[in-house]
């Protein structure tokens, strides 16, 4: 077959294309793309340069004469001295002296004489040995910044380049290299000016730039592999003042997914926003350097009480919504009118009965989280003090035979959390579930232990507590309730998906490498939509009817709602936007089966075998090489 294809390269792919003409006609897939690209003018036009190449290789060809050019050139001064050339004469020399045929003479002597190569005029012998090497680098400026941070050493005035920005000119090029020493910029030498000075010869420098270096000795391209950090504080290098190149820095939000393609500072690494934040990297503060200045903040920080934290039975007391709604205090026949609508309020489809939805559940929960948000001025979006600044992430696909995430839904009261909730279980109950709360109150007619409730007595529910068990709880007109972990896990044990709507400060409290959470947070749509579609909508009162939203309920599920995002948004691996109810329930679908059967960016420590390890990390295929440049930069020369 090897032999056949020298003689005849096209033949062959003549008969391939015949065999898969015959392969399409008889329908065998992936057969037209092939007779496609076997098809192609370019492939054959290879080929064509392939089987000539070979017959060269075999006639090996010797030139008849190696000055092609030469000879042309006598033969019209033959023809100039002539005066009275013939016809053809004259039209020899138009032709010979044409450039098109000259230069494919000169070519052709090229070949001849297999003169590849240009000779480099001979090195001086009176060089000193110790002469250091000089690389002249030239880069044309166009819009983009050069992508060069500089430095200056205070004792000897040498100037030299800091860090070059991944994906930027500099690096692009490959020519200037972390610790280079800068000579010349455009003729001008730089050694002993002021960094600033420099930056301003290259600002204002247009067109091509002509640097002189002399290369830093050690070079070593270390291969770094990215790793991805989802951000946990806001930053702006616009507000910092520590950052050697404001230019070159990079701002993120909370919540943002980085791949930092550079550490090998250990105070400013090289970063860039997912997905795909375009292709130049920018600077970011280190871990290290975010915790000290997260240190620094804090300590200046006045001290502030957080109310939020009482005892329970005075933060309950308060967050009677009978007090909260200016009515006196609940007598025995209201208690009545709400042990009716809380058994009215049970829901049961197809026989599976939908657990966590009973009214005084979720009075506990809406009051409490109302009552927690007035009370405490302190537990602001902005308190982030001390947390983590990165946190390092991996792709993570559920294996089919693993338990399936768990579901938390977030959203300010009202927003339509419940309502989203209830209608996913009811259109698929085995699939679908919410645990079953544990309460302390007394159970009722038609009740089951385990169905609407785990009714517990009031020391085993505070056993429960001590020992950790519960993701939240409180009370509520003296009885108490909860979700415990035990009810969270039940339903996972039965291969259902556990969707559980909880506070949101409970997040951090169930982000384990045992539930690998995915949280979904339900937002209001713009004010006037949301006045617009909650015209029939009603919100959970402590009597015997629900009331319909006022201004002011509109107003304050607007102000929780970003309230919690600013504050939680970090956490959040989806956000909706419930207008139509209708279409957001098939969205919350849609993202249910992505969190489930899609990879997704989890923190790598819930990837780590139990018992530490190495986390191998997905690869999205992009590698640097980068090397250590020391030192802080005083200028940069990031524009
Ligand atoms: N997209 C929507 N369009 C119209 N009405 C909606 C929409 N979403 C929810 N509602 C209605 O708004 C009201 C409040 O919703 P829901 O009870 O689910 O709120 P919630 O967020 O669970 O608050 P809470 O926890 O305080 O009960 C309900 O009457 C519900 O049917």
């Amino acid at each position: 077959m090897r032999k056949k294809m020298e003689v005849d390269v096209s033949e062959v792919l003549s008969s391939v294309v015949e065999d898969v003409a015959e392969a399409v006609s008889r329908n065998i897939s992936g057969a037209e793309l092939l007779q496609e690209l076997l098809n192609a003018s370019w492939l054959r036009a290879l080929l064509k340069i392939y089987e000539c190449l070979l017959q060269f290789q075999r006639q090996s060809p010797s030139p008849v004469l190696p000055y092609a050019s030469g000879l042309s050139c006598e033969i019209m001064t033959t023809i100039q001295r002539d005066n009275h050339p013939s016809a053809e004469a004259r039209e020899l020399f138009n032709l010979l002296s044409s450039p098109h045929i000259q230069a494919l003479l000169s070519s052709h002597d090229s070949v001849a004489q297999s003169d590849y190569l240009p000779v480099l005029p001979p090195l001086p012998d009176d060089l000193p040995d110790d002469e250091e090497a000089m690389r002249i680098v030239c880069l044309v400026k166009n819009n983009q910044p050069l992508g060069a941070t500089i430095r200056r050493d205070e004792e000897t005035g040498d100037i030299f380049i800091a860090r070059v920005i991944h994906g930027g000119l500099a690096d692009r090029s490959g020519l200037l290299h972390p610790g280079d020493l800068l000579v010349e910029v455009n003729g001008s030498p730089v050694v002993g000016l002021e960094p600033e000075r420099v930056i301003q010869i290259l600002t204002n420098s247009t067109g091509t730039i002509l640097f002189k270096v002399i290369p830093h000795p050690a070079q070593v391209n270390s291969d770094q592999k990215p790793v991805y950090m989802r951000a946990m504080v806001d930053y702006c290098p616009q507000q910092d003042s520590s950052i050697p190149c404001p230019d070159a820095g990079m701002t993120f939000s909370r919540g943002d997914l980085l791949e930092v393609v550079d550490q090998s500072d250990s105070q400013w690494w090289q970063a860039r926003k997912l997905p795909r934040g375009g292709a130049c990297a920018g600077l970011i503060p280190s871990a290290s350097m975010l915790k000290s200045k997260q240190r620094e903040n804090w300590w200046c920080q006045p001290l502030q009480v957080h109310t939020c934290i009482r005892p329970l039975s005075v933060a309950e007391n308060e967050d009677d919504p009978t007090n909260a709604d200016g009515k006196h205090v609940i007598t025995d026949m209201e208690n009545i009118k709400e042990l009716n609508f809380d058994e009215a309020d049970s829901d049961v489809t197809d026989g599976i009965y939908l657990a966590g939805f009973r009214r005084s559940f979720r009075l506990w929960r809406r009051t409490s989280y109302r009552k927690r948000r007035q009370s405490c001025t302190s537990c602001s979006p902005n308190i982030n003090a001390l947390s983590t600044p990165y946190e390092e992430v991996a792709l993570y696909q559920r294996p089919p035979q693993e338990n399936h995430r768990l579901i938390i839904i977030i959203g300010a009261s009202g927003v339509g959390v419940n309502e989203l909730r209830k209608r996913l279980i009811k259109l698929n109950p085995s699939t679908f579930q919410g645990p079953v709360p544990h309460t302390t109150r007394p159970i009722r007619d038609g009740e089951q232990n385990g169905r609407e409730y785990h009714f517990v007595t009031k020391e085993l529910f505070e056993y429960m507590v001590c020992n950790h068990r519960f993701v939240e709880y409180g009370e509520n007109k003296g009885q108490l309730y909860g979700t415990s972990i035990d009810a969270i896990d039940e339903v996972l044990k039965r291969g259902r998906m556990c969707i559980i709507d909880v506070e949101p400060h409970c997040i951090q409290l169930l982000r384990t490498r045992k539930l690998k959470p995915f949280v979904i947070f339900i937002k209001p749509p713009n004010p006037e939509r949301l006045r617009q579609t909650r015209r029939s909508a009603s919100i959970i009162t402590n009597y015997a009817i629900n009331r319909a939203l006022t201004e002011d309920d509109y107003l304050e599920l607007e102000d929780a709602s970003q309230m919690m995002e600013a504050k939680y948004k970090q956490f959040f691996d989806s956000v909706l936007v419930n207008d139509d109810l209708q279409d957001t329930c098939i969205q919350l679908c849609s993202v249910l089966q992505q969190a489930q059967n899609e990879a997704q960016w989890v923190p790598v420590s819930w990837l780590r075998p139990e018992g530490g390890g190495e986390v191998r990390r997905v690869s999205l295929g992009h590698f640097v090489s980068y090397q250590r440049d020391g030192g802080q930069s005083p200028g940069s020369v990031g524009k």
